[in-house]
C-alpha cells in the first residue's frame, strides 16, 4: 500500500500546489517590503470586481486548466479503484491471467492522468503569467499617468512591493488561486465519493476526523502567519541597509563608516535569523503533528477494516483503496485551508494595488484639448498663485513674466523660494490655483499634456540618466535617432571630445544612474539629449551644480549654443554664468509672516495676496 500511498501524494501535489505558489513564496520572501503601508480593507468581492476583467482573454486557459486537473483526478479514482481490483483477484487468488488487462488499463490511465496534469499545470501557469504580464503593466502605466510626487512621497522598495509581490497575491486569488480552489474541491468530492462508494458507514468515521486537521492547520496557520509577517518585515529592513549602504558606498568609506554598516546589517540579520528559526520551528512540527492524526486515521482504518474483513463484509483490496482515497482527501482538504490563508494574504495585496490604481492623476486633459503642435516657446505667467496639494501655505504668489524665443530669463532667490516649483507648473506636473499659464498666448489647460511637453526640455538639477550606453542616453530623447544624428548633437554638447576616449566609444555602459561618468561628463550628456529633442522651450534648473569653474566654462558653451534662438527660463544661484542679455526675476519665499499678521489683524486668510515676485 506505501508505493501507492507515497504516489497518491505526489498527484495531490501536482493537482493542488500551483507551481506559481512554491516560486512566489520564495520570491516574496527576499524582497524589500520594509516600506509596506498598511491599505483600508477591501473585500474579496471588491477585489474580483477591479481584476475579474484583468482575466478577459485567460479565461479559456484557466477553464482548460481546471477541465485537465478535473480528468487528472478521476484517472487517479479509477487507478485506485483499479488497484484495489487487483489486489483482490490477481494478488489474494494468485490468479496471474487477470492481471494484464487491469494491468494495461491502469498504464493508459496514468499516461493520460500524466499528459492532463501536465496540460492543466502548464495552461494554468500560462493564463496566471500572462495575467501578471498585463496587470503589472495596467499598474506601472497607471502610476506613469500620476505626477512624479506619488513616487517620491512613497519608499521605493514599497511601491517595488507593490508591482510584484502584490501584483501576484492579486492572481493567486482571481487566476490559479480560483483554479485551485474549483480542482482542490472537486479532488475532496471525488475522494470522499470514492470511499463513501466502498464503505459509507467507514467512510463517515474516518471523516468525523477530518475536522482534526483543519483545527491543527488553524492553530499552526495564525503562529505561521505571524512569524512570516515578521520574517517579511526583518528582510525588509535587511534589503534598506543594504540598498543604503551600497549606494552610499563613498559615503561610507569616506567616512570610515564600514564597520558600523556591518553592524547594522548584522544586527537587521538577526532578526531575520530569529523569524526564519521560528517558521523553521513552525514548519517542522506541523508535519509531524500531520503525521500523528494520518497515523490515528490509519490505524483505525486498518482496525476497523481488519474487524470487517474477518466478517467477509469487506476485501482486501476494498480496505487498500479505501484507504488510498484517504490519503488523497487528507491533503486536499488541508490545501482547503491553506487557501483560505492565500485568499487572506492576497485580498491585503490587493488592497495596497487598488489603492495605487484608485489615485487619481491630480492634472488630465480637458475633454477639448488640442494639440500645441510646435510652438514658437512663447511662455507667459499671469499672476499665478499655487499651494501644494494638502499645504496651506502658498509656494507661488501673483508669479508674473513673460519669455519669448531668443530670451534668457533667469529665476534666482533662495532656497525654497520656489523656483522649480514653476517648472512643475510649465510641464503642468500641477495646475495654478490661481492665475495661468500661456505657452504661445494658450493656456496650458487647453493643451493636451503630451503636445506640451513636446515643446519643453528640461535640463533637471541632479542629471537623470539611465544605465545603458553614452548612445542610449543621448537618445533617449528620440529614440529613432540616427546615429549621425545622436553624434551631431554629441558634437555640439561636448561629448564627443570624451566620448571617443571611452572604451568602447558611444556604446560605452554609463554605469547605474552614469556614475562611471564624471559630473561635468553627464551634464554634456544631458545637454547633448536636449539638442536632439529640440524643443522650442528650455528651462535649465541650477545647471551647473556640482561643475568646479574650468568644467562649467566647459559645460557653458554648449549651453550657450544650445540656448539660441529658444525661450529659456535658466534657474541659478550662480549668476556669473547668466549670459549678459539676461532678464532677471528674483523670486521671494511666500512667508510665513504675511499669512500670521493676516490672521490677526482679523482679515480671512488668502494664500494669494501680495506678490512674492521682485522684478527689478
Ligand atoms: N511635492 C511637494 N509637496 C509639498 N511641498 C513641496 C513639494 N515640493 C517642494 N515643496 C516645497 O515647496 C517649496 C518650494 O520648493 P522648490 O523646490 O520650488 O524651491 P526652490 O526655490 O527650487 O529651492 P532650491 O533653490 O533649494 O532648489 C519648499 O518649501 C518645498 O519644501
Amino acid at each position: 500500500m506505501a508505493p501507492v500511498l507515497l504516489r497518491s501524494r505526489q498527484v495531490v501535489g501536482v493537482l493542488l500546489d500551483s507551481p506559481r505558489e512554491g516560486r512566489r513564496s520564495v520570491r516574496r520572501l527576499s524582497l524589500n517590503v520594509s516600506g509596506r503601508e498598511l491599505a483600508p480593507a477591501i473585500s474579496i468581492r471588491r477585489t474580483f470586481r477591479e481584476f475579474w476583467p484583468d482575466t478577459r482573454g485567460l479565461r479559456r486557459l484557466f477553464a482548460a486548466g481546471v477541465v485537465f486537473a478535473i480528468l487528472a483526478a478521476l484517472c487517479e479514482v479509477v487507478a485506485i479503484r483499479l488497484f484495489g481490483h487487483i489486489t483482490d483477484e490477481v494478488l489474494t487468488t494468485r490468479e496471474l491471467d487477470a492481471f494484464w488487462v487491469p494491468a494495461f488499463i491502469w498504464l493508459g490511465l496514468a499516461a493520460i492522468a500524466g499528459a492532463a496534469s501536465f496540460g492543466g499545470t502548464y495552461l494554468t501557469a500560462l493564463g496566471a503569467e500572462r495575467f501578471l504580464l498585463g496587470l503589472r503593466d495596467r499598474v506601472y502605466a497607471h502610476i506613469q499617468t500620476l505626477a512624479p510626487e506619488f513616487s517620491e512621497k512613497r519608499r521605493l522598495g514599497d511601491l517595488m512591493a507593490r508591482l510584484t509581490d502584490d501584483v501576484e497575491a492579486i492572481e493567486e486569488l482571481v487566476g490559479s488561486g480560483l483554479v485551485r480552489l474549483i480542482t482542490t474541491s472537486a479532488s475532496v468530492v471525488f475522494f470522499a465519493g470514492a470511499a463513501f462508494l466502498i464503505r459509507w458507514d467507514l467512510a463517515l468515521i474516518t471523516m468525523a476526523l477530518i475536522p482534526l486537521f483543519l483545527v491543527v492547520s488553524k492553530v499552526f496557520a495564525s503562529r505561521f502567519r505571524v512569524a512570516a509577517a515578521r520574517e517579511r518585515r526583518s528582510n525588509g529592513a535587511m534589503n534598506s541597509v543594504l540598498e543604503e549602504g551600497l549606494a552610499n558606498q563613498p559615503l561610507v568609506q569616506a567616512y570610515n563608516r564600514q564597520g558600523a554598516e556591518s553592524r547594522r546589517l548584522h544586527d537587521e540579520g538577526q532578526g531575520w535569523l530569529r523569524a526564519n528559526m521560528t517558521q523553521a520551528w513552525l514548519s517542522g512540527l506541523y508535519g509531524p503533528a500531520v503525521q500523528v492524526i494520518e497515523t490515528v486515521c490509519l490505524i483505525v482504518i486498518l482496525g476497523f477494516g481488519a474487524w470487517e474483513i474477518a466478517s467477509g463484509r469487506l476485501t482486501i483490496g476494498g480496505l487498500l483503496a479505501f484507504a488510498a482515497y484517504l490519503a488523497m482527501l487528507y491533503p486536499a482538504v488541508q490545501s482547503l485551508g491553506q487557501l483560505a490563508l492565500t485568499v487572506s494574504e492576497a485580498a491585503a495585496g490587493s488592497d495596497r494595488v487598488i489603492e495605487i490604481l484608485s489615485s487619481k492623476p491630480g492634472v488630465t486633459d480637458a475633454d477639448d484639448a488640442v494639440d500645441a503642435g510646435r510652438t514658437s516657446g512663447r511662455i507667459e505667467f499671469d499672476r499665478v498663485g499655487f499651494a501644494y496639494p494638502g499645504r496651506n501655505r502658498p509656494v507661488l504668489r501673483d508669479l508674473s513674466f513673460t519669455a519669448g524665443p531668443g530670451e534668457v530669463v533667469v529665476f534666482s532667490g533662495p532656497s525654497g523660494a520656489g523656483k522649480s516649483t514653476l517648472v512643475k507648473l510649465l510641464l503642468r506636473f500641477y495646475d495654478p490655483d490661481h492665475g495661468r499659464i500661456l505657452l504661445d498666448g494658450i493656456d496650458l489647460r487647453r493643451l493636451t499634456r503630451r503636445s506640451l511637453r513636446e515643446n519643453v526640455t528640461v535640463l533637471h538639477q541632479e542629471t537623470l540618466m539611465f544605465s545603458g550606453t553614452v548612445r542610449d542616453n543621448i537618445a533617449y530623447a528620440r529614440p529613432d535617432a540616427t546615429i549621425d544624428e545622436v553624434m551631431k548633437a554629441a558634437e555640439t554638447a561636448g561629448v564627443h571630445e570624451f566620448a571617443k576616449a571611452l572604451p568602447q566609444g558611444y556604446e560605452t555602459p554609463v554605469g547605474q544612474r552614469g556614475r562611471l561618468l564624471s559630473g561635468g561628463q553627464r551634464q554634456r550628456i544631458a545637454i547633448a539629449r536636449a539638442i536632439l529633442r529640440d524643443a522650442p522651450v528650455l528651462v535649465l534648473d541650477e545647471p551647473m551644480t556640482g561643475l568646479d569653474a574650468a568644467t562649467a566654462a566647459q559645460v557653458m558653451r554648449p549651453l550657450q549654443r544650445l540656448m539660441a534662438g529658444r525661450t529659456t527660463l535658466l534657474i541659478t544661484h550662480d549668476m556669473r554664468y547668466v549670459p549678459e542679455n539676461a532678464r532677471v526675476v528674483e523670486i521671494e519665499p511666500v512667508r510665513q509672516r504675511d499669512r500670521i499678521r493676516l490672521k490677526r489683524a482679523g482679515v480671512p486668510f488668502h494664500p494669494f495676496r501680495g506678490n512674492n515676485c521682485k522684478r527689478p
